[in-house]
């Protein structure tokens, strides 16, 4: 029979996860003991809980299956809250394994080292942003929590908390079973699918809006196929942004409301029904709207549930949902697709100019690398460099568009390299690399080398926009380049469009180590996308 440790990592990888991220600690160390000598899953050991939860977040919105973050008891877990909120909030199937004390020092009558309040303190702040738990105190029971908890996580594409007493690492047990997943009533699947391709057919003008539970449930092709049968263009939210890359021709851009791409605001607002797969109804994706939603020509679907008009269907997967709506569509002579408004063509072109540079200038720039070496995959931060990315042509990104909290880009890029084996071009603004930049020191040890690109104006810039006269948002130059080679990597500073130029072919030619380039952006100077957004918060607040 094998031990509680080998069960659980053996079930972690029959429900998809590929590598752990993680930190040890003294509540953890029989457990990573056995990660390091069973080699049933690589192990990337980070620098700070936070990148732990980040990469790991990261690495499971590239690669599907489930992400895994290990960390000790109390002080490791608590630091890896805010990462784990994040993927909460985003969508992405994090797995918590965390350290505890074992049974008899919970009897001890002590107060236990790394211990908050109470000893279950963990288990409780963890409830709140999971979707699911389990403690492994009974042998007896354990194989059937794991295989209950790792089935929530896949079904709900949301984080799990799984708590391992250190005394029970080596308890046997059986092997941990692969729950059948729970699939949609077949009526109710019909009669939903019915419905909608009905409300489709009769609108002159649908779009479809992506975001990314389409990506958490790997149907982006699925999606891509049904838009091209009924001629309907797709969007993609700002949280969504990055996906259907591989399906320029049904892709239209990314709706931004007022501060995105007019035509791409006419092509949503002016529609006259709407199929919302995956999206998130938050502030980042439709703060900005001029049009609220009219429900009795939009659907919903997300979290298990699909919303026709004003009505709900539950308990209905949404990669069970599109797969019906392409058996009802088969054969479906496409209608001669509409003629779409010319969007907003991605700026290319960079002048090789002896001048002050701008976040749009980056934009430029990378689209003229990745025409000329191919695209790469992104990790972005929050700041204007997020903003940035939507001027940037349509590459596959992961980023906190919603949660919006900062540290998550190096710490992603790492992720994604380690999970995907590709070099990720990382994006991230000087506040938040003094957050994880720092976790780059880890890639000499896992021959890691991505590109990061540092948008360095000396400032909290995205709160410089909206309340210009505050001088904490001053910061100071902190040289990031100039630290590089101590981490293990090659740095450059530009300051005009030539050096950026040259800067980044550099480092599509330089492998085996990391290269940062960072690039000195005057204070007050934003990206075209961000200095939209900023004007229609503003124009939205005067209209309330
Ligand atoms: C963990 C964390 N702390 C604080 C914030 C608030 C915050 C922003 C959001 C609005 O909440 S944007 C921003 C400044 C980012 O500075 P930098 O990385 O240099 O990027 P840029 O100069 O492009 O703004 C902060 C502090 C946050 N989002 N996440
Ligand atoms: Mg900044």
């Amino acid at each position: 029979m094998p031990t509680l440790a080998t069960a659980l990592l053996q079930g972690l990888k029959d429900h998809g996860a590929r590598e752990l991220f993680g930190i040890p600690g003294d509540f953890v160390l029989p457990f990573f003991k056995i990660i390091e000598e069973s080699g049933i899953l690589p192990v990337f050991t980070l620098s700070h809980e936070p990148a732990v939860g980040f990469a790991a977040d990261a690495a499971v919105r590239y690669r599907s299956g489930l992400g895994v973050a290990v960390v000790t008891y109390g002080a490791g877990a608590f630091n890896v809250v805010n990462a784990v909120a994040g993927a909460y909030a985003e969508r992405s199937p994090v797995v918590v394994v965390a350290g505890a004390p074992g049974a008899r020092e919970r009897a001890s009558g002590l107060l236990l080292h790394h211990q908050a309040r109470s000893v279950d303190t963990q288990f409780a702040v963890f409830r709140e942003i999971t979707c699911d738990q389990a403690v492994l105190d009974d042998p007896a029971t354990a194989p059937q929590e794991i295989a209950r908890v790792l089935r929530s996580a896949r079904e709900r594409s949301l984080p799990v908390y799984i708590e391992l007493p250190r005394d029970m690492v080596d308890a046997e047990v059986a092997p941990v079973p692969v729950l059948p997943p729970r699939n949609a009533e077949a009526d109710a699947l019909a009669e939903c699918a019915e419905e909608i391709v009905a409300m489709l057919g009769r609108a002159a003008s649908p779009v479809v809006v992506v975001d990314v539970e389409v990506r958490r449930y790997g149907t982006e092709p699925a999606v891509a196929t049904l838009a091209r049968r009924l001629g309907i263009p797709v969007v993609t939210t700002f949280m969504g942004r990055g996906l259907l890359q591989q399906a320029p021709d049904v892709l239209r851009g990314t709706y931004l409301g007022s501060a995105g791409d007019p035509a791409v605001t006419r092509l949503v607002e002016d529609a006259d029904a709407l199929l919302l797969l995956g999206v998130i109804l938050c502030d980042t994706n439709f703060a900005l709207s001029e049009k609220r939603f009219d429900w009795r020509h939009t659907v919903l679907a997300i979290d298990r549930s699909v919303r026709v008009g004003h009505h709900v269907y539950p308990d209905l997967p949404i990669e069970e949902l599109i797969a019906a709506l392409l058996a009802r569509t088969e054969g479906d002579a496409a209608p001669k697709p509409r003629a779409l408004p010319p969007f907003e063509a991605y700026p290319r072109g960079l002048a090789a100019e002896d001048r002050a540079l701008t976040p749009t200038d980056i934009a430029t720039a990378l689209n003229d690398l990745f025409d000329r070496h191919g695209a790469m995959p992104m990790a972005s931060d929050i700041g204007d460099c997020l903003f940035t990315a939507m001027e940037i042509d349509n590459t596959a990104l992961a980023a906190p568009g919603y949660y919006a909290g900062m540290g998550f880009g190096v710490p992603a890029g790492i992720g994604v390299a380690a999970a995907t084996g590709q070099r990720p071009l990382i994006l991230v603004g000087d506040g938040a690399f003094q957050m994880t930049g720092w976790e780059l020191g880890n890639c000499r040890r896992y021959g890691l080398d991505p590109i990061v690109v540092v948008f360095n104006n000396a400032s909290w810039e995205m709160l410089r926009v909206f309340q210009p006269e505050s001088k904490f948002n001053d910061l100071s130059d902190w040289n990031f380049a100039g630290a590089a080679p101590a981490l293990g990597g090659h740095g450059e500073r530009v300051t005009t469009p030539k050096e950026l130029v040259a800067a980044l072919e550099a480092a599509v030619a330089r492998r085996g180590v990391f290269s940062l380039v960072e690039v000195m952006l005057p204070r007050g100077v934003t990206s075209r996308t961000l200095g939209r957004f900023v004007s229609g918060l503003k124009s939205a607040r005067d209209r309330q």
